[in-house]
């Protein structure tokens, strides 16, 4: 039997011990939700102060849902928390884990180190998977020595609220970890879809060129960000406009995004440069997480 056979037959399709890398908006949310489903999460970021700006903001989003609760709300914030650890170590990440979910920058080249990372330390079976919007998952899975066991988990912003999952199998994700990441979305309350590796998966494809759309005609001058943003809400039913949404998504991951689609399409026009996404990011007006994108959200 060859080394890949070997480990997919010692693997093991429960997950129980989780651990997200990338402490940011999506990596605290993913952590959050699978601690309050039951889950041991760890969860890593570079820095102790982005692992407790993580911890704040997971207590905080707990005490929103633990409202809803009554009288039981206490106790399932404790023991919600009693499940998460926070480290900066990649060793201690991926020592127990059966699941590793990276949430990081939106960076081909950091994300693949990070996986090479993670597979030296985790064991055979540990699972391996990607939250990239943009990116193709096989590219970053491509320098595992054991690429069957890779494949991508694309949750949605604000993690706890969201309740789709787009569940990826890339080139060489086995069947049955497909099978073992299409459990645990359930297992983690969310309503699954299958996608192949194709840019943008289902809700991208979509969304990404609606949001262009409407930053181009803001930027022509032809209706205000404000009036865009009411008429999307009012007249189609969205929660947020798209002015407003990609203020919450993060204009830096917007351009990201946006940049990287760009250098991989340059002859796709709806893919051009956007020079107020530029501006906005040049000054550090990175949407609601900096307090400031296209709104305004300092208090005043
Ligand atoms: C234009 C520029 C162009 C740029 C280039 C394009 C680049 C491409 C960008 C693509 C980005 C892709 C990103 C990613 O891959 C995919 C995504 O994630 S896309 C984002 C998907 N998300 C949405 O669409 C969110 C839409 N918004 C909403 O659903 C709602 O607005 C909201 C966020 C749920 C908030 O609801 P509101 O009613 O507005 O506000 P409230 O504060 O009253 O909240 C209502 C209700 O929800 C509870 N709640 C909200 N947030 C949380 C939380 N984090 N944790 C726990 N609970 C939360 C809150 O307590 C309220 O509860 P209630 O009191 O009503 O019981
Ligand atoms: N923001 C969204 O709405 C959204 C939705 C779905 C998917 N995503 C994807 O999720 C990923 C993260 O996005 P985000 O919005 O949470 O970003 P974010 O900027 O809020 O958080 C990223 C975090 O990763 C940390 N990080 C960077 N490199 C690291 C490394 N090598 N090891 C450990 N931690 C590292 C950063 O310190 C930061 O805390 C991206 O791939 C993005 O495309 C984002």
């Amino acid at each position: 039997m060859n080394s890949r056979l070997i480990a997919n037959s010692l693997r093991s399709l429960k997950v129980q011990n989780v651990s997200v890398v990338g402490s940011g908006l999506m990596g605290a949310g993913i952590a959050q939700v699978a601690a309050q489903t039951g889950h041991n999460v760890v969860l890593n970021d570079l820095n102790e102060a982005a692992l407790g700006k993580a911890q704040a903001g997971i207590e905080k989003s707990l005490g929103r849902v633990a409202k809803k609760m009554g009288d039981e709300g206490p106790k399932f914030v404790e023991d919600t928390m009693s499940r998460m650890t926070f480290t900066t170590s990649i060793e201690e990440t991926a020592a127990n884990a059966d699941l590793v979910v990276e949430a990081i920058v939106e960076n081909l080249g950091i994300k693949q180190k990070l996986f090479s990372d993670l597979e030296a330390a985790a064991s055979a079976q540990c699972i391996l998977a990607t939250n990239t919007s943009s990116l193709p998952v096989s590219a970053i899975g491509a320098n595992l020595k054991d690429t069957s066991r890779f494949g991508g988990l694309h949750f949605f912003n604000p993690v706890p609220m969201m309740k789709l999952l787009e569940v990826i199998k890339a080139n060489d994700t086995s069947d049955e970890v497909f099978q073992a990441m299409l459990d645990w979305g359930k297992a983690m309350n969310k309503t699954t879809v299958k996608c192949i590796d194709t840019p943008g998966f289902i809700v991208n494809r979509l969304l990404v060129p609606y949001l262009m759309e409407a930053i181009r005609l803001v930027e022509r001058g032809h209706a205000t960000k404000e009036d865009v943003d009411i008429a999307m809400k009012l007249g189609a039913g969205h929660p947020m406009g798209p002015l407003q949404l990609a203020d919450y998504v993060g204009l830096d991951t917007c351009k990201f995004i946006l940049d990287g689609w760009h250098q991989e399409y340059p002859n796709e026009p709806l893919f051009n440069p956007v020079d107020t996404l530029n501006k906005l990011n040049e000054e550090g007006k990175i949407g609601m997480k900096s307090g400031e994108g296209f709104y305004s959200y300092k208090k005043k």
